[in-house]
């Protein structure tokens, strides 16, 4: 059985690899590696969803499933007063992420290994941001959306980018199912960068 983005101990073989690029015109350094979501530069969906933001973000904020640590560190680059929990199951996502925290100088950040919030129990956020694992299906992805919601504070935002192909319409349904207010902010290229508020 080969690695999947989304293994909790990835086998395969090393690709380590660095990229510089620019994100809302700030260059960020980011290592990667095989077996890691997008490993040769930051994602379509991921940049649109940094794109989108309404930077500098307050409060706490938590990357649900921050592979190598695109979204989170933007943010934290962005946002000195917020402070920004990075949330994986991909434990070699997880040193990259530690690594590119501290290669960006970016220090308001724990990077922690969850299985969704299993392991956040005890914490609530303000805004909870992710590129989910559309390929770890749709069970596990609907059940990382319940969770959020039951983790995000009365005025908290929960933003999100999908790609209609890979199910935005029924996503979308499912989040309207628990969230008050569900928009669609951004639509590009197929993808959909959507925000929910309770
Ligand atoms: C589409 S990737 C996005 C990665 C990164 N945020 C980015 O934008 O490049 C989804 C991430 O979710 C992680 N993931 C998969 N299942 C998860 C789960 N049950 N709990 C937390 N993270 C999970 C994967 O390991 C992967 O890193």
């Amino acid at each position: 059985m080969g690695d999947h983005y989304y293994s909790r101990n990835p086998i395969s073989e090393r690709d380590k690899r660095e990229f510089s690029t620019d994100i809302r015109g700030r260059t960020l350094t980011f290592s990667t590696d095989a077996s890691v979501f997008s490993k040769k530069g930051v994602d379509y969906g991921t940049r649109l969803l940094i794109e989108a933001l309404p930077l500098p973000l307050e409060g706490d904020v938590l990357d649900l499933g921050c592979g190598y640590g695109p979204i989170g560190i933007a943010v934290a680059s962005w946002s000195p007063r917020s402070r920004v929990v990075m949330a994986d199951v991909n434990r070699r996502a997880l040193e990259l992420c530690r690594h590119n925290a501290k290669r960006n100088g970016v220090e308001q950040v724990t990077v922690l290994e969850s299985d969704g919030l299993s392991a956040l129990k005890h914490l609530s956020f303000d805004w909870v941001l992710t590129n989910p694992p559309i390929r770890a299906g749709k069970r596990v992805v609907y059940r990382l959306f319940e969770e959020t919601r039951t983790h995000l504070r009365e005025n908290g935002q929960f933003w999100l980018v999908i790609q209609k192909k890979q199910g935005a319409p029924s996503a979308i349904k499912k989040l309207q199912s628990l969230f008050s207010d569900v928009t669609v902010a951004v639509r590009s290229k197929g993808y959909a960068v959507i925000r929910c508020r309770n």
